[in-house]
């Protein structure tokens, strides 16, 4: 464990939010007890995290989807390894939803029993690099950077909460899930093709959810779950968690944008070659192929 940092906590090689985190609940997380209807949203920050988790709320609950019980979704679907609201995971009734930003390696070992779901989400790294940029600049539990260029920098060394998003030997985190994903139930959905097609996404997850949605239902996830909506519905944004539970540095929110390519807007040509050479190094031998160049400004 690395004790020198002020934001960040490292244990067994990967970098966690210090702030938020309970090192006794990460040394026992190994153990941790699942059960085979357990759901985890498993992400590397900044890649679709609280729109999954709103998806699954609205899927498992109808109380949510018509909006008769006001639950946040934090609360519906909380983090596993940031429990801020000290939620007595042991005592939730089933089906628990889950998200989390963990590794593959740190993951609790019962989700190896391939019973208990895990939804991997992953988008592209150039716009999770934007909007960790603004993220960790706006709260004060993060390090600020004065720009880009610097926050990149930090971004390819991994030394941010999540560490590296490329491949590095075994410290990485979409080829860790990726390649180990024979040993989990998983299902991996992109952001871009979230964006693209909510719809289809929402029945893809259904589906592996097992869980059958009328069409009447359908429309209701769709709607509540798409980004302008999401944005101004407190129960779904985070604004209050942001504002009165972490600390913003600066004014901003929790749903920014929610777009595809918001990179272009913001990294010079030297910082996009630098970027696009450390990715062809080291997902050179990566076998899935991405579809991150949807020109998604045409579709708005
Ligand atoms: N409904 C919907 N549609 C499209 N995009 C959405 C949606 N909900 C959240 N978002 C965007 O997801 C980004 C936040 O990612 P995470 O939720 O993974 O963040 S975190 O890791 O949990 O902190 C953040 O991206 P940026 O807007 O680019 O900063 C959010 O706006």
């Amino acid at each position: 464990m690395d004790g020198d940092d002020k934001y960040l906590l490292k244990f067994k090689g990967y970098n966690f939010a210090r702030l938020f985190v309970d090192i006794n609940f990460l040394k026992n997380l190994d153990d941790f007890e699942t059960r085979d209807d357990d759901v985890f949203v498993i992400t590397y920050p900044k890649s679709g995290t609280i729109w999954t988790q709103q998806i699954l709320s609205l899927i498992y609950y109808e109380g949510h989807r018509n909006r008769t019980e006001i639950v946040n979704t934090a609360d519906r679907s909380p983090f596993l390894e940031y429990n801020l609201h000290k939620i007595d995971f042991e005592k939730r009734p089933s089906p628990r939803l889950f998200a989390s930003h963990v590794p593959y390696y740190l993951a609790p070992k019962g989700l190896k029993n391939k019973k208990a779901k895990v939804i991997y989400v992953s988008r592209n790294p150039k716009d999770v690099l934007i909007s960790y940029f603004h993220f960790s600049n706006m709260l004060v539990t993060f390090e600020a950077s004065n720009n880009i260029g610097e926050f990149m920098e930090k971004f390819l060394d991994g030394k941010v909460v999540g560490s590296l998003w490329f491949c590095h030997e075994s410290f990485d985190h979409m080829r860790g899930w990726y390649e180990h994903r024979h040993d989990f139930n998983i299902l991996f959905m992109v952001y871009e093709e979230m964006k693209k097609d909510l719809r289809s996404s929402v029945l893809k997850i259904s589906s592996f959810l097992e869980k059958e949605l009328s069409e009447e239902d359908l429309d209701a996830v769709v709607n509540q779950a798409v980004f302008q909506n999401m944005k101004v519905d407190p129960q779904a944004n985070y604004d209050s968690i942001l504002k009165n539970e972490i600390g913003l540095r600066t004014k901003g929110h929790f749903l920014r944008k929610g777009t595809i390519g918001d990179w272009k807007h913001y990294l010079t040509v030297q910082q996009n070659e630098r970027f696009d050479r450390v990715f062809q190094r080291k997902m050179k031998d990566f076998p899935l192929k991405f579809i991150w160049e949807i020109d998604e400004e045409l579709d708005q």
